[in-house]
Formats: structure tokens, C-alpha cells, sequence
């Protein structure tokens, strides 16, 4: 089964076998819709390679309810990166002015929080006691705390871009682990509170002695991920993705994991291609190449991919920064859940990255997401086109989306109020935009229908982020994107050779084979098989310098890459396997993930016989036409018993 990219889904209809398209680089052409006969049945893979494409694990919801708790309990007690470092600075902890005895709150944060998600505090002199912050519990009368500071919201409640009613739920109390996650870094910048909010009044400073002292048990997941946090090896310990990927799975929340890894509805492993060997002096062998024409030290980039700070609290950020070290490109998910000046922030001078972008049903909200992204410098646009609803993944939504990560890009776009960055306005918002409330209490917004007949919520992080997401597009809005940007335009998402044709016809400079990780079209053909069928069918696209086609899913070793090299691919892409190294060391651990790929695709490379990817001949693969091993939907991983400090 295929997808036809680009075509108008909420209706669907039966593409026809050929047709004669309008060609905006040359004179028309007849598109051919007959599939090779070779090909069998496509099946989609689940985790090895790009034939197969998949399943995976999950992380520590980074700025969760439950962490902080943890924090708090086990933070003194437990030593290394598990506790004092990753939690402390997930939630961080009240220093205690006299040893142990001092009061702690969970929600009342000091500076232990990276600067890129603290945003600017402001500072006042006057110090208001925890007690006194209680009393003011109402709607008539609200105050709360947020990063130490004590305001009074009352007359803001009804203001709110969220609504009243969220706020009311921390009236009088400490609202910044709530608050964090879903409000733009620099929204209580003192130079922006009272221009924006004049209704706010800042009250003082939070004593903090006066907190009261909690003791809070450890949910058995919490416990879980400390431990396993506490018995992590070193990055260095990972040998390879899977190492990286089975680790992960080990300190994710479930709901992180069941997101990360979740795929369509059943998962398949699938196998295609073997290497052949080639005689030839090898001993400096380059895996350097340009993509698009963007120099990389590696033939791979980092897949767009949404909400990295499920995994970690760094986010993208971190795999902003592993990438510039390391020299590879970032792509950056349209649902990331840094915000798109963090991550710019976070840049090397001149480093490279693109944009995903997910068309909005307001096509003036992503006109305006278009304008940002290519004024902050990004170097291309990513639309992806597999994704015109989300897939069926059960196993994300059978942990039903408990989550407190929200993406900025989303909500920037679809909030009306008064600091809006793309300024759409409520009139032009569709009319099913609805709040939408997570099971404990965290809150998002959708403004997709409903799902079969029910709200969205509990239906799993997928569910919940992609409300947004226009079904329409379709190729008419390619030249409605190149009008807009400058940047070169990929489409990625493309899952058969037709589609590929048109996209080179409508003039875009690329396309990403991709089935979205095997996260969209149940049985749609791993990407390998289409770059396979693209040789066969059309070398000439394949062997057009200004047209590129790179290729994503299931990519786990040097040799998964370098096969899709030989056929004609000019870039690969990995998804998972950065979010899960993230998830595990934050930069260090993406820093590994690309080392052991580089150590791989030099030997392969070597062991192939070339030297320079350019090199590379799709006479040194064979396509092997074989049936998927079925594994079932919810396949267990090997945890490697790797111990700390191994190397
Ligand atoms: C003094 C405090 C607050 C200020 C100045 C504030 C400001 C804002 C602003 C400007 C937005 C729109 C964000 C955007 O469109 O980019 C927003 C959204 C929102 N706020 Fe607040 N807020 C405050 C407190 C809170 C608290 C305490 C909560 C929850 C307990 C909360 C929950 C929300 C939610 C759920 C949204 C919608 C975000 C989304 O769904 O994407 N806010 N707030
Ligand atoms: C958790 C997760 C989130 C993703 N989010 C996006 C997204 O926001 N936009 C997008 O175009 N693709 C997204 N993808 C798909 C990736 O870009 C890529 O196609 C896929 O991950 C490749 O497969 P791999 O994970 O096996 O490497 C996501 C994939 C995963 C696993």
C-alpha cells in the first residue's frame, strides 16, 4: 500500500494511473503510476534499518509532576547524574539554610534550571511568606508563586490566554512547575510585565524558609527511573544505537517511551539490502559530503522530531549543540518543544538547520511560522506530508498522553492574546478550537475534531500536539511555500515513486523518502524499498544534481547508511536514535550516538573499499526481495547489562 503525498485526505479519492501535470521547471510531463512488478508487498519495518522502520523507547517526562517529588525525597541521599544532577536540575531543590531540617517545597524552583528554559525572573526586595501566599486562594483574591516571586493575578485571570480556571486550580500556591513548560521563556521578563500584563501586580519574593516541609513518596515510576538513572553507564559504554536505544528505555516515563517508539498500528522487521566487498586502499577513508549545499562531516542529519524534552530537559537545545560539535545538521520538528529563540540561541555561528513545518489549517498562521523561521536564519524548509492525521499508535495512546511538555510553536500560533509571536487572531482560529485537559491536571490546547466522535484528550501525546495539522495540503500549496520563502523547499514524507515525480515537477529542491518512522500508514513500504524502486525506475532523479533525495526510518548502523548511499540517496536521516541518546546524557549522549555512526560508516566504508562517499555505486547493494518476520506490536528490547563506568 502506498500514500499518495499531497493528496486532500479528509476526502479521499482514488489517484489516477497517469496524467499529464503542469511543469514548473520544464514542459509538461506524463507522470506513470505503474509499479514495478518486481516489487512485492510493502510492508512497513519496525526498528532495524532503513527496511524496516520504527519501534523504540521512552524518557523521564523532564518537567513532569512526579519528578520534582523525587527530587525532593531522594535528591540529598542519592550521589552522580541520577538524582543530584539530572533531577536536581530537572525541578530543582530548596537549598536548606540549616542542614536537613529546612522546609522544602516541590514547585518553588532556585537557579538550578538551565537559563534556556528559566527565562528571566524578576527581582523583588519585599519578602512575602509561604503562609501569606495561601490565603490568597480565590478568584477574587489569587496570588501565586512563580520561580520565587509572589504576584497577585486577579485582576489577570480573566486575561488569561489559558483561561481562568488553570490558573485558579494553583491559586495560592507555587505554580512554576505548571507554569514552566507551557509559557515562552521570557513571558515575566520584567521589561515585557508591565507592557503586557499591567493587570499583573508583582507582590515581592517568596520567603523561602517559610515553605512548608513536605515528605512525598516516590511513585513506583519514579523510583524506577532513579535507579536506572543511578546505574547508567558512561556514553562511552554504548557500542551501538541499540545499546543507546534499550538504555533509554530504561529511564523514560512510559508515556515518553510509548510516544517515542510507538509505530502504526503492527510492526514488522524488515531486511533488504547486503554490501558487497570491493579490493582497494582504504586507509583514509572520508565520510564528508554536502547536504543540499550545506557541508556535513557525516552523511546523516538529525530527523525533525517532536518533543525532545520529553526525554530530557535540554530538549532540542542539546541536540542543537551535540550537532554543532559533531558537525552534522539539525532538522527542527514543527512540535518541538524548545522554542524556536532557544534553539537559535543555542547555535554556533553559521550552523546549519533546518525546519520542519507541518501546514496549518490557517494558512496565515504558517505564513507567518514561514517568515520567523527563515528571518532567524534557518537553512531549509522540511514539509512533511505523511502526516495529513496522526497514525493509529496504540501504544502511545494506550498511556493516554500524560504530559506537561507543550510545543511553543504550536501554542504561539494558535493562542490569541497579547503577546502572540504569529499574531493570528481569535476570528481567524478554526471554530473547533477547543482547550484540551490531560488526565493530572496537565492542559494543552487542540484545535483538531474531535477523534472517532471523542475529544482528543487521552488519546496520547500524537494525538494531542497534532490538532493543528492541516489534511488539505496538497501540491497546490508547494507553489504557495516557494512564493513565501526563499529557503530551499524538501518534501518530506514521499512514499512512492510517483509522488517523487512530482515533487521534482513542482520544482522543489529535494525529498525525504520517509514513512515517518513507521509511525503513519500501517504497511506503507519502508523507505529503502522506494529509493530501490526510484533506481530502477528513475536514475534521473536520483542523478540530478539539484534535485536530492535523502531517506529516513529504521537507520541504526554505518552500513544502513551507506546502502542508501549506494543507491542514490544523498543524506540519511535518524529520528529516534537521537531522542533516546538525549534522553540518556542529554548533548553527550546525542554527541555518542553520532561518534558510533561516524565509527561505522568509516569502517563500512572501509571495509566496502572506497574512500570517499562519492564513491559509492548502486552495483555494491543487492535488493533482496524477502518476507517481513513478524514481531509482535509490543516487542520487548534487550536491556544491555552494561555496568557504570565500563567503557
Ligand atoms: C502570572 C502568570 C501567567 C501569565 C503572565 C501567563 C501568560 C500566558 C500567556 C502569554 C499565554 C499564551 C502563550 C502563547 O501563546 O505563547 C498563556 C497560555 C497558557 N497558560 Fe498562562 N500565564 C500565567 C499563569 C499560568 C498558570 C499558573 C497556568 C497553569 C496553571 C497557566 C496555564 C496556561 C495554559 C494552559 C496556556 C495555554 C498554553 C497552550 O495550551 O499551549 N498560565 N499564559
Ligand atoms: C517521537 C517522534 C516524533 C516525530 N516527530 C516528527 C515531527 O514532528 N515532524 C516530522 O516531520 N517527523 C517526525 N518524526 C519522524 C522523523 O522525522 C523520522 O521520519 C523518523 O523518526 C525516522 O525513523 P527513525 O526514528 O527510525 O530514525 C518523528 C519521529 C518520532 C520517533
Amino acid at each position: 500500500m502506498s500514500l499518495r503525498a499531497l493528496q486532500r485526505t479528509s476526502c479521499i479519492r482514488t489517484p489516477t494511473a497517469s496524467r499529464t501535470l503542469p511543469n514548473r521547471v520544464g514542459s509538461p510531463r506524463t507522470v506513470h503510476t505503474q509499479r514495478n512488478p518486481k516489487s512485492s508487498t510493502w510492508f512497513l519495518g519496525s526498528r532495524r534499518s532503513l527496511f524496516a522502520s520504527g519501534t523504540t523507547t521512552a524518557a523521564a517526562t523532564a518537567v513532569g509532576s512526579g519528578n520534582s517529588k523525587f527530587a525532593l525525597l531522594f535528591g540529598s541521599a542519592a550521589s552522580g547524574f541520577a538524582l543530584a544532577g539530572f533531577y536536581q536540575f530537572l525541578i530543582p531543590r530548596h537549598e536548606a539554610p540549616d542542614g536537613d531540617q529546612a522546609p522544602v517545597h516541590p514547585d518553588s524552583p532556585q537557579q538550578a534550571v538551565p537559563p534556556s528554559i528559566t527565562g528571566t525572573k524578576v527581582e523583588s526586595k519585599d519578602l512575602v511568606s509561604y503562609e501569606e501566599v495561601q490565603r490568597h486562594n480565590s478568584a477574587e483574591d489569587c496570588w501565586l508563586v512563580i520561580d520565587g516571586q509572589v504576584y497577585d493575578v486577579t485582576a489577570f485571570l480573566d486575561l488569561h490566554p489559558g483561561g481562568k480556571q488553570v490558573i485558579l486550580k494553583m491559586a495560592g500556591q507555587d505554580a512554576t512547575r505548571v507554569f514552566k513548560p507551557i509559557h515562552p521563556p521570557d513571558t515575566l521578563e520584567p521589561n515585557k510585565l508591565s507592557v503586557a500584563y499591567p493587570e499583573l501586580k508583582l507582590i515581592g519574593t517568596l520567603d523561602q524558609t517559610t515553605l512548608p516541609r513536605l515528605v512525598l513518596e516516590p511513585t513506583e515510576e519514579e523510583k524506577r527511573i532513579a535507579a536506572a538513572r543511578e546505574a547508567l553507564p558512561l556514553p562511552s559504554a554504548a557500542l551501538n544505537l541499540d545499546d543507546i536505544e534499550g538504555l533509554a528505555r530504561t529511564v523514560l516515563t512510559e508515556t515518553a517511551w510509548a510516544y517515542y517508539s510507538s509505530a502504526g498500528d503492527d510492526e514488522f522487521k524488515y531486511n533488504v539490502l547486503i554490501a558487497y566487498h570491493r579490493l582497494n586502499k582504504v586507509s583514509h577513508a572520508s565520510p564528508t559530503t554536502n547536504i543540499l549545499s550545506f557541508p556535513s562531516s557525516l552523511p546523516i542529519f538529525v530527523a525533525p522530531a517532536a518533543l525532545a524534552r520529553l526525554g530530557h530537559p535540554g530538549g532540542e537545545v542539546n541536540i542543537t549543540r551535540a550537532s554543532a560539535k559533531e558537525g552534522i545538521i539539525q532538522g527542527i520538528s514543527n512540535n518541538a518543544s524548545c522554542s524556536i529563540e532557544e534553539i537559535v540561541s543555542a547555535r554556533e555561528e553559521g550552523q546549519v538547520l533546518f525546519f520542519q513545518l507541518y501546514m496549518n489549517r490557517s494558512r496565515k498562521a504558517s505564513e507567518e511560522l514561514l517568515r520567523k523561521v527563515e528571518k532567524a536564519g534557518f537553512n531549509a524548509i522540511f514539509l512533511t506530508v505523511d502526516a495529513a492525521v496522526p497514525g493509529k499508535r496504540e501504544r502511545d495512546q494506550r498511556v493516554k498522553g500524560d504530559f506537561a511538555v507543550r510545543s511553543p510553536f504550536y501554542q504561539t500560533i494558535w493562542h490569541p492574546g497579547p503577546v502572540l509571536h504569529a499574531a493570528v487572531s481569535l476570528d481567524e482560529a478554526p471554530s473547533d478550537l477547543k482547550p484540551l485537559r490531560f488526565p493530572k491536571g496537565a492542559l494543552g490546547w487542540t484545535s483538531g475534531p474531535a477523534v472517532n466522535g471523542q475529544d482528543r484528550a487521552g488519546n496520547g501525546v500524537a494525538q494531542a500536539i497534532s490538532g493543528y495539522q492541516d489534511p488539505d495540503v496538497c501540491w497546490a500549496d508547494i507553489p504557495w511555500i516557494q512564493d513565501i520563502t526563499k529557503l530551499p523547499l524538501i518534501i518530506k514524507g514521499i512514499q512512492c515513486v510517483e509522488d517523487a515525480e512530482k515533487a521534482y515537477e513542482h520544482g522543489v529542491q529535494g525529498i525525504v523518502l520517509s514513512n515517518h518512522g513507521g509511525r503513519q500508514l500501517d504497511f506503507s513500504p519502508a523507505p529503502i524499498t522506494v529509493l530501490q524502486e526510484l533506481r530502477e525506475r528513475r536514475p534521473d532523479l536520483l542523478d540530478d544534481k539539484n534535485f536530492h533525495v535523502f531517506v529516513d526510518g529504521g537507520v541504526r548502523r554505518g552500513t544502513d547508511v551507506l546502502k542508501a548511499l549506494c543507491l542514490g540517496a544523498r543524506g540519511v536521516g535518524l529520528g529516534r536514535p537521537f531522542l533516546f541518546a538525549n534522553s540518556l546524557w542529554g548533548e553527550e549522549g546525542v554527541r555518542r550516538a553520532v561518534q558510533i555512526m561516524r565509527e561505522e560508516i568509516i569502517t563500512g566504508m572501509q571495509l566496502l573499499g572506497v574512500t570517499s562517499l562519492d564513491q559509492l555505486r548502486p552495483e555494491m547493494v543487492k535488493y533482496v526481495d524477502r518476507d517481513p518476520a513478524r514481531v509482535p506490536p509490543n516487542p520487548r528490547f534487550d536491556i544491555p547489562r552494561l555496568t557504570n563506568g565500563s567503557k
